[in-house]
């Protein structure tokens, strides 16, 4: 199994050129947090935000409006009851799940919307939602789960004491690539970050380790800045694999660093040293 290195991290983020603007980094929408986890979507936002992406557009409940205009004023804010299709098809990427209770009409327009040309991280309760509702994936560009180990278990059948088993996985991982996909050759497999204490990236062809983090990362909300990082690089950074391996190296690395001088090490902790993270790996 290969490893999740800073030389891959440092790999993807590169120096900005000057011909640019924030169009060239990604119009983000980050569907999340129902009227109990609204901190869900601000911990997305503010990692996607923090991570460069281009422009980042929040639906949600709108109870959350408020809040996340006071904590995040770079972000946009929509009602997700209202219009959700228009707003995804306007994204280049697209993240859907983080705090999204039991919003099955939210999860399914979404996954309606979705062009071939799109990319889609599915995370927390968009996932469990597939698993309760067994809906399938679209057929999007590019594909990215991040369970932890118990929404993988619903997701995929595999039992937690099952996962440690590659084969078992990446077969559970093919069955869950779209249909529509499955008739060519080279199937949409998603991308899995499959998520724990030692937490494991499948791609189409490997298998990574993340190799740095630590139990101080165990709190509520370390998922969420996760997802958000991965939408923010995903925006950004090409190909898709790379942009993701490269997110959650710096997710833990960072979380690390503040483990020097932290007993716990939160998510928005986490969130702010994203971009003094990102300047240093990019002059390396
Ligand atoms: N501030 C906010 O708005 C927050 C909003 N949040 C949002 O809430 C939604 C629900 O997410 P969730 O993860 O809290 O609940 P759920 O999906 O039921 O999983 C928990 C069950 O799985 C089990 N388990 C086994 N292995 C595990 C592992 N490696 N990692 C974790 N759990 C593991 C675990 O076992 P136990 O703890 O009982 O031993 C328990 O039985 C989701 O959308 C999320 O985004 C949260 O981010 C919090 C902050
Ligand atoms: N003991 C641990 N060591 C290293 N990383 C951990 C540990 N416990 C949790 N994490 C990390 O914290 C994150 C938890 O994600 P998740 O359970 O989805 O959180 P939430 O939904 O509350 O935001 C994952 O990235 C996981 O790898
Ligand atoms: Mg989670």
């Amino acid at each position: 199994m290969k490893k999740i290195s800073k030389t891959i991290a440092a790999s993807v983020v590169r120096p900005r050129p000057a011909h640019s603007h924030k169009g060239n980094y990604g119009r983000v929408l980050i569907i999340a947090g129902n009227h109990q986890f609204g901190g869900a979507a601000i911990m997305n936002a503010q990692a996607a935000v923090q991570s460069g992406a281009g422009l980042v557009t929040v639906a949600t409940d709108l109870t959350n409006k408020t809040a996340i205009h006071a904590r995040l004023p770079e972000a946009m804010v929509v009602n997700y009851r209202d219009n959700l299709a228009a707003y995804v098809k306007k994204a280049d990427v697209i993240l859907i799940g983080s705090g999204l209770g039991d919003e099955r009409d939210v999860l399914e327009t979404c996954f309606s919307a979705i062009s071939s040309e799109q990319t889609l991280i599915v995370d927390g309760s968009a996932l469990s939602m597939m698993a309760a509702f067994d809906l399938a994936l679209p057929d999007a560009s590019q594909l990215v789960l991040t369970p932890h180990q118990m929404e993988w278990q619903r997701l995929s059948g595999v039992a937690i004491a099952e996962q440690v088993n590659q084969e078992t996985n990446q077969a559970a991982l093919q069955r869950l690539a779209p249909t529509e996909s499955n008739t060519s050759a080279n199937n949409k497999t998603p991308a899995l970050v499959l998520k724990s204490e030692a937490t494991q990236v499948y791609l189409k062809d490997d298998v990574y380790q993340l190799t740095v983090g630590g139990p101080y990362q165990a709190t509520g909300g370390m998922g969420d800045t996760l997802a958000g990082m991965i939408a923010g690089f995903a925006a950004q950074f090409a190909p898709t694999s790379s942009a993701v391996l490269a997110a959650v190296y710096c997710h833990s690395a960072i979380a690390e660093e503040l483990s020097q001088k932290a007993y716990v090490t939160l998510p928005s902790k986490i969130a702010e040293k994203i971009p003094a993270y990102m300047k240093k790996l990019s002059e390396e």
